[in-house]
């Protein structure tokens, strides 16, 4: 196994002591309900309430607050003690917030994930063991029958609805100012196919990032729709069109374009398929590419992370898609995917690292 260095220094060698690992056990044990506590420390804007008071608060003084009993909060409290989100005056029985309760509360992708995880994941979770042996995602019955969450996004509870965008958008968005520098600066880009491209976010940045380029999106007709109406009356819509195809059916081919397309587009993608599924995509993707066409592959590869924060929330991300989204996928990591490229047919020109919240380009070309 290849990986950056940083978590090849956490991930080859024992990192604990005795006395952490056996906490980090527990913490593991008691995993459902830390989370649970915690969650509902933000929700009940405890947290918060700690974070702006100079003093501190006194328990009688949260009860008043919020209008939970007593009880309530003893139990809170002492258990965010103990998790590590709160510190106590044994002086003045005054609560203040922790480091770890402050990134609780105030970093955007733990608060992302922390709603991910509960609207999305938390009951479906209860189901991985299934769905590792029957190779589907049984904890996405909880939702609805569909083979795949992608089927159903539209009809998600929008709770969970906004939860899953949530999600989605904050990883690839923090990338789409850097990508955008790759593909208009670095490349000559006036055509583009966006496979995946969901509510057309990425198609209205590029509409309006550049005059003249033209962006198709391919993505389930459900999602067409809803891009539509998404960018419906929004600058350079006129130039952003859908084509509904489910990439799944491998009779399904990609449309070709007269004069041939430069750029195919496909961020946090090819993360929704399994291998076989990938090079079946990738394999049609290059009978609509020309020698001038660079296919982009944009994913958050978990052994090209600097932190091992980054590779934790990836390698978890991964379980997301074995019990809910559809059972086979993952996060990979550049070994997985470079093989899929190569059994495609394609070749790799150049791999770009460090956009965003860990994003990495890797840009593809038909082999000579
Ligand atoms: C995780 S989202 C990525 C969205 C966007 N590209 C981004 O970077 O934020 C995956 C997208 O792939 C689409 N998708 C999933 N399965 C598909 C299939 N079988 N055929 C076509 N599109 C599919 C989904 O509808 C969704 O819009």
């Amino acid at each position: 196994m290849k990986l950056f260095p940083d978590l090849e220094k956490l991930y080859t060698r024992e990192r604990f002591t005795a006395r952490e690992a056996q906490d980090r056990a527990e913490f593991i044990a008691w995993g459902p309900i830390v989370f649970q506590v915690s969650r509902l420390m933000i929700k009940f804007g405890i947290l918060e309430m700690l974070r702006e008071s100079d003093e501190g608060m006194t328990r009688e003084e949260i009860c008043q607050a919020t209008g939970l009993s007593d009880y309530a909060v003893k139990c809170m409290t002492e258990a965010s003690l103990c998790i590590g989100t709160i510190l106590v005056d044994t002086e003045t029985d005054r609560f203040t917030l922790s480091k770890t309760g402050w990134f609780l509360l105030n970093d955007h992708a733990t608060r992302v994930n922390v709603d991910f995880n509960h609207d999305v994941n938390y009951e479906g979770w209860f189901r991985l063991e299934e769905s590792f042996k029957e190779n589907r995602p049984v904890g996405l019955e909880h939702f609805g029958n569909w083979p795949t969450v992608y089927e159903g996004l539209s009809e998600l509870p929008s709770q969970v609805q906004k939860s899953w965008f949530g999600f989605d958008h904050f990883y690839s968005d923090s990338s789409f100012p850097e990508a955008l520098e790759i593909i208009f600066k670095k490349h000559n880009t006036r055509s583009l196919y966006d496979v995946g491209g969901n509510t057309g976010k990425w198609a209205l940045q590029c509409v309006n990032y550049d005059k003249d380029v033209e962006v198709t999106i391919l993505d389930l007709p459900q999602q067409i729709q809803m891009m539509e109406e998404n960018v419906k009356g929004k600058n350079g819509c006129e130039r952003i069109k859908g084509f509904g195809i489910d990439l799944l059916d491998k009779n399904r081919n990609f449309p070709q374009r007269v004069g041939g397309i430069d750029a195919i587009w496909m961020s946090q993608f090819l993360d929704c398929f399994s291998m076989d599924e990938i090079v079946s995509i990738l394999t049609r993707a290059k009978t609509a590419m020309t020698d001038s066409t660079r296919l982009y592959i944009m994913e958050t590869l978990w052994d090209r992370q600097r932190f091992g924060t980054a590779a934790f929330c990836l390698t978890m991300t991964s379980l997301y898609f074995t019990a809910i989204a559809n059972g086979n996928s993952k996060m990979y990591n550049t070994e997985d995917m470079e093989k899929c490229i190569h059994d495609a047919g394609l070749t790799i020109e150049q791999i770009y690292d460090g956009l965003g919240q860990g994003h990495s380009i890797i840009v593809c070309k038909l082999i000579n």
